[in-house]
């Protein structure tokens, strides 16, 4: 075994680690990085933007079949082969540019997990590789459902991957992978079901507005069953059967796939972390304020992998920075959670900033709440659509924005609006005084809060 010895080594190749990655080296330390996986990370080869661009079809499909009769004759027939072709021209060149690069800018790259074997060496590839510091970035991957048959349950990147539009699909879990692709494939012809152990879904979110949203995906097709504690998963000739019980009561379903969606779990369990003295815990590795790990001081941990992330990518390349930085200039910056808009893309898109209503009226004495359903309104009556709602959050005293929730076809953009609104301490009479574009749904952010 050749030994090795850099100064940074990185375990992850996703939006944390090369962030990290390359502060390290722009201050000419010299830097490894590893990954087990195609480089580049989640993100890039099976998350966000893939899921972006197969989106972009079903909602073509949904808002020509709001206006037949209005103007539409035929709703568009997809070519899906070709559909992926196209999202594949964006995914397939991401491992070797992000391979390249890295290259280029004179890292050594690895293609294996590497694992402790002490608190500064690893053993990859079958060398012993020591380095000063280590950033651990390795993000997040499906919780293993411990069930019966559980080997024929597929995953997100399997629905990413679908060669065709099943008959049939059955979702576990209705966070926002399930409902994203329940969205798309019931506007796509798919018989959908979602199975959830709790009593609503997104419960993390507005329920105000998760209820018009379920209502919405009901109206599409999307049968949402509730309560339900799922015991196995069974192959019969074409379909898989799945065994749930609801206060128990068994029953099964029959579908095409079943996909486990059941949430995301930090990827560590390859790592040997013991041998090397590295806390972790269910949410994570463990670290402090500067994201160094509590019990070694010379690791960082970043992105979904670290206990101080939220799963979104915009967070994550905001944790490989302050880690990166903190190398190189030790411990200069925290990670203070920022105010973090994030977006379930489901037809109308659920988006939300700052608090929600609950922690909104633990945080503050008085916070008065603007309620309603806009779907009157002249935005959703354009688009022929029937689901248009907020929630947004003020606290009285201060006249200030501190929480909003919007359900609509363009939430995924005006949410921002109210981000920098809420980051900047705006209060509803400056919010106001703004003046913005008209027709659009930024200008009816001001007419939510009114009496
Ligand atoms: C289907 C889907 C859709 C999503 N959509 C959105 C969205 O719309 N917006 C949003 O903000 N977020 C979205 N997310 C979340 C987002 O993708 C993640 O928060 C983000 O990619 C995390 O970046 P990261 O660098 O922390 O981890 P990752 O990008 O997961 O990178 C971790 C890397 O580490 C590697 N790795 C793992 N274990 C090891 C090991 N033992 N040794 C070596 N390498 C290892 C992995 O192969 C991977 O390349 C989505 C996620 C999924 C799954
Ligand atoms: N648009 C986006 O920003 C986006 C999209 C996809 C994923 N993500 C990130 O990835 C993370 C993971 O997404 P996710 O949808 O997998 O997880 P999630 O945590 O959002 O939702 C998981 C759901 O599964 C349910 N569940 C858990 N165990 C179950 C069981 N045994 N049976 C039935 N239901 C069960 C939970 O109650 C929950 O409703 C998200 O939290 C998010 O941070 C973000």
């Amino acid at each position: 075994m050749k030994n090795k010895h850099y100064n940074v080594f990185v375990i992850g190749s996703g939006i944390a680690g090369q962030t990290a990655a390359k502060i390290c080296r722009e201050n000419n330390l010299s830097v490894a990085i590893s990954d087990n996986r195609e480089f580049g990370g989640t993100c890039a080869n099976r998350g966000c933007d893939s899921k972006k661009i197969l989106l972009q079809f079903s909602q073509l499909v949904y808002q020509s079949n709001k206006f037949q009769g209005l103007g539409v004759k035929k709703n568009p027939k997809l070519n899906w082969k070709q559909v992926q072709k196209f999202r594949r021209s964006f995914s397939n060149p991401i491992p070797p540019k992000t391979e390249q690069n890295l290259k280029d800018l004179g890292m050594s790259l690895y293609h294996q997990s590497p694992k402790f074997i002490s608190k500064n060496e690893v053993e990859v590839e079958g060398k012993v590789v020591s380095a000063d510091y280590f950033v651990i970035a390795t993000g997040n991957i499906p919780r293993p459902l411990d069930i019966d048959g559980n080997e024929f349950l597929k995953v997100s990147e399997d629905v990413l991957d679908l060669k065709k539009i099943p008959k049939s699909i059955t979702f576990i879990g209705s966070g926002y992978i399930a409902m994203e692709f329940a969205c798309m494939l019931a506007t796509l012809g798919s018989q959908v079901t979602i199975l959830e152990r709790e009593k609503t879904a997104l419960a993390n979110f507005d329920q105000f507005l998760v209820e018009k949203l379920i209502t919405k995906l009901e109206s599409l097709g999307v049968k949402f069953i509730f309560n339900a504690d799922v015991t196995g998963v069974k192959k019969l000739k074409k379909n898989l059967e799945v065994s749930f019980s609801i206060d128990g009561e068994v029953t099964t379903h029959k579908s095409r796939l079943v996909i486990n969606a059941a949430g995301r779990v930090p990827a560590i369990e390859a790592l040997d972390l013991e041998k090397a003295d590295i806390e972790a815990d269910h949410d994570g590795i463990v670290v402090n304020d500067y994201l160094q790990s509590k019990s070694h001081s010379k690791v960082y941990a970043c992105g979904d992998v670290s206990n101080k992330s939220l799963a979104l990518t915009p967070l994550s390349g905001l944790q490989g920075y302050i880690a990166g930085n903190n190398i190189i200039k030790e411990n200069s910056k925290t990670f203070d959670v920022p105010c973090i808009p994030s977006t379930v893309f489901t037809t109308p898109n659920l988006s939300s900033v700052g608090y929600g209503e609950e922690d909104a009226k633990a945080r503050y004495k008085n916070i008065k709440v603007y309620q309603g359903d806009a779907s009157n309104w002249f935005n959703a009556k354009k688009e022929n659509e029937d689901t248009y709602a907020y929630t947004i959050l003020v606290n009285e005293r201060t006249d200030e924005i501190v929480g909003a929730h919007i359900l609509s076809s363009e939430a995924n953009e005006s949410i921002n609006v109210f981000a920098t609104a809420i980051y900047n301490k705006m209060t509803v009479k400056e919010f106001k005084r703004m003046v913005f574009t008209y027709p659009s749904y930024v200008i009816d952010l001001k007419s939510m809060m009114e009496n």
